[in-house]
Order: C-alpha cells, then sequence, then structure tokens
C-alpha cells in the first residue's frame, strides 16, 4: 500500500493562528495545536466559546493561514495557500459551517446548488462517477436522507434539520475523505439534533469518512464521536477516546466540563463546578492556562506551561497532576493522592 493510503485521514501539527489587531494586543487564537484523525474516525473538538475551535476548523480547511505549523491532508501537506489556491484534491477537505441558512444560495433551487458542487469536483481529476447529473444529485440527496423531489426547492422552504442535511450533501458532492463540521447541532432542536447526529455517524461509517465534529457542549457531542479532542484557550489539553471519558476524564478542565452536564434526574455527574469565564487570548495566564479556574493547582502550574503527557494507550494530557503517571487517572484523586504526600 502507498503511504498516502495508510496516512491518517488529517495531521495538525503544531498549529499556532494569530489575529493581529490594530492599536490592541494579537490574539494567539491558536496557540499551537497537534492532532490526528484517523480515516472514518469521528472526532469531537469540545471547548467554552472563544477557546479558539472556530479558528483551528479555518485553519485546516485553509480559511485562515496558520502563522505556524502543518497541515497534512492524506500524508500531503496541504500548501500554505488560502483554500481557493488550493489543488483541487485538497477539496476531499470539506467543511460544514453552524448556520446552514447563511451558506446556501437563497434564490437558488437546491438541485442546482448541489451540480454546481458536483461539476466542480469533477473539474478536477477525479473521474466524474456514473449516472447524468441529475442522477447524481438524487443520490446525494438520498444519502442524507432527503426526496430527490428537494431539489425542486429552496432553502427557506425546509426545516433547519433538513437544511444541515443539504448543506452536508453538499459538502459530501466533493467525494471528501474528511469534513469539520462547525456547530452543526447547535442550532438544531433536540430532535433534528438526533437526526442529524445520526445521519453523521451513518456517513461516517458507510463512507468511511473521517469527521471533526466542533461544538462547545460535550453534552451534544458525547454519543457520536470515537475521540474526544478537549480545547482550552488556544491549547489542547486532553485528547481521549470517549468511551473512557466519563469513567476517567484526566484534565481538571474535562472533568468540570463533564460536571457540568445535567443528568435525567437533574443531579450533576461531578461535583466540580468550573468557576469564571474563558480569560483573554490575548494575554493568556502564565504556566498552565487553566491555572485560575483550576481547584488543584498548585505552584508548578502557576509558573511551568503543562507538555502533553502520554497516560495509557491514545490518550494524553497537558497536566502537571498526572506528571509520572503511569495510567489514567482522575484529577480529584490524584490531588488527594498529592495533598496527603505534601507537607
Ligand atoms: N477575526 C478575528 N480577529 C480577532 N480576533 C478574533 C477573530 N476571530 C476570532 N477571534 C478571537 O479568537 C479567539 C478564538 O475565537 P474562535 O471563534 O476560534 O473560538 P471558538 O472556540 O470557536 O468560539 P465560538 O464557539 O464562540 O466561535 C476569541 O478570543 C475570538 O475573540
Amino acid at each position: 500500500m502507498s503511504a498516502i493510503a495508510t496516512a491518517p485521514a488529517l495531521e495538525v501539527k503544531d498549529v499556532e493562528v494569530v489575529y493581529e489587531r490594530r492599536d490592541r494586543d494579537p490574539v494567539r487564537a491558536v496557540a499551537g495545536v497537534s492532532l490526528t484523525v484517523g480515516r472514518g474516525q469521528i472526532v469531537g473538538l469540545v471547548g467554552e466559546s472563544g477557546c479558539g475551535k472556530s479558528t483551528l476548523a479555518k485553519a485546516i480547511v485553509g480559511l485562515e493561514k496558520p502563522r505556524a505549523g502543518t497541515i497534512v491532508f492524506e500524508g500531503r501537506e496541504l500548501s500554505p495557500l488560502t483554500r481557493r489556491a488550493r489543488p483541487i484534491e485538497d477539496t476531499r477537505l470539506q467543511m460544514v459551517f453552524q448556520n446552514p441558512f447563511s451558506s446556501l444560495n437563497p434564490r437558488r433551487r437546491i438541485g442546482a446548488q448541489l451540480a454546481e458542487a458536483l461539476q466542480m469536483a469533477w473539474s478536477g481529476s477525479r473521474a466524474g462517477g456514473d449516472g447524468s447529473l441529475r442522477e447524481r444529485v438524487a443520490a446525494l440527496l438520498e444519502l442524507v436522507g432527503l426526496p430527490a423531489s428537494a431539489s425542486e426547492r429552496y432553502a427557506h422552504q425546509f426545516s433547519g434539520g433538513q437544511r444541515q442535511r443539504i448543506a452536508i450533501a453538499r459538502a459530501l458532492a466533493a467525494d471528501p475523505t474528511v469534513i469539520v463540521l462547525d456547530e452543526p447541532l447547535s442550532s438544531l432542536d433536540a430532535s433534528a439534533q438526533a437526526q442529524i447526529a445520526n445521519l453523521l455517524v451513518r456517513l461516517s461509517r458507510e463512507l468511511d469518512l473521517a469527521l471533526v465534529l466542533i461544538s462547545h457542549d460535550l453534552a451534544i457531542v458525547q454519543h457520536i464521536v470515537d475521540e474526544v479532542a478537549v480545547m482550552y484557550l488556544g491549547k489542547l489539553v486532553e485528547q481521549v477516546p470517549s468511551g473512557e471519558l466519563w469513567q476517567q476524564p484526566a484534565h481538571p478542565y474535562t472533568e468540570a466540563l463533564i460536571g457540568a452536564i445535567p443528568r435525567a434526574d437533574g443531579e450533576r455527574t461531578l461535583p466540580v463546578a468550573l468557576a469564571g469565564e474563558v480569560p483573554d487570548p490575548s494575554a493568556p495566564p502564565p504556566g498552565c492556562r487553566f491555572h485560575p479556574r483550576c481547584p488543584y493547582a498548585f505552584d508548578k502550574c502557576r509558573v511551568e506551561e503543562p507538555a502533553q503527557l502520554p497516560i495509557g494507550r491514545g490518550r494524553e494530557v497537558a497536566c502537571w497532576l498526572h506528571e509520572g503517571a503511569v495510567e489514567p487517572r482522575r484529577p480529584s484523586e490524584l490531588a488527594a493522592a498529592r495533598a496527603a504526600t505534601t507537607p
């Protein structure tokens, strides 16, 4: 097999994105992030508003130019050029935005918009596939659970969930291997959220499609992702397979995010409350960026930035509590053990 066929679908390596601002300090919205997404894998990128998720998404698809770092797509480093200047193969890396209404043209029939997306993909090196353009549009609509007759209608004639299906169909027109979806569920009601979540899982499995699912709400994505990458103030603080997330969150921020999710019985899952706001990314706290909000912070956390520490299979955490740890432990347990041994 070629190197490209065996490479991960997407590798983000030490990416940094800085917004320069007139008369104000620059914002380092993404402050050195590395993330690997395997083929067919669904990775949830979660964190509070303002932590840099959208900026990272834009850097991945070429809508923001990273100041440093590289994006490797199917084993090939992407050009640091803007999206328009990239070669056509790179359209296999697609993005879906939060509000499908604003990304669909209100004055053109859905079928025409999907046909255009198909033609753009075909104008590249790839073959057009079987069947006429009309049949391919119908097949795309079917793939996302809409009837062929949807092609005759306009965006405003659909519900929010249906519009998101159309936006996904348009991304699929490019025959992608990776789709980055920025808050694809958050503008939808609960039932549409569940339907689109199911659709995304099905598409990922059927098409061996890797998805990066961005959400400020861990509760929304928890059931559909294979892995969770937790972002805080421009950095990844933890990467964890979703199955282990509940049993063993390793970073105090992850623990707090989980604790904030209400359970069906009205109780909180964990007694850790997340106090305060995300600090200004143009002036991040020294040491660990989370330390001012961390219930377990100790001296080292206030001065030294934690490295990404491997803690078991496929897991990493940036937290000094885990220094020297050989397996994942809850931060509350580690803090208690530390308190017991520290004079
Ligand atoms: N064009 C810009 N110019 C200057 N600062 C920006 C710009 N876009 C984003 N920022 C800042 O960069 C930081 C990260 O923003 P970003 O939108 O990536 O975060 P986010 O986690 O996606 O949050 P949200 O869910 O609210 O979009 C924020 O402090 C934001 O104010």
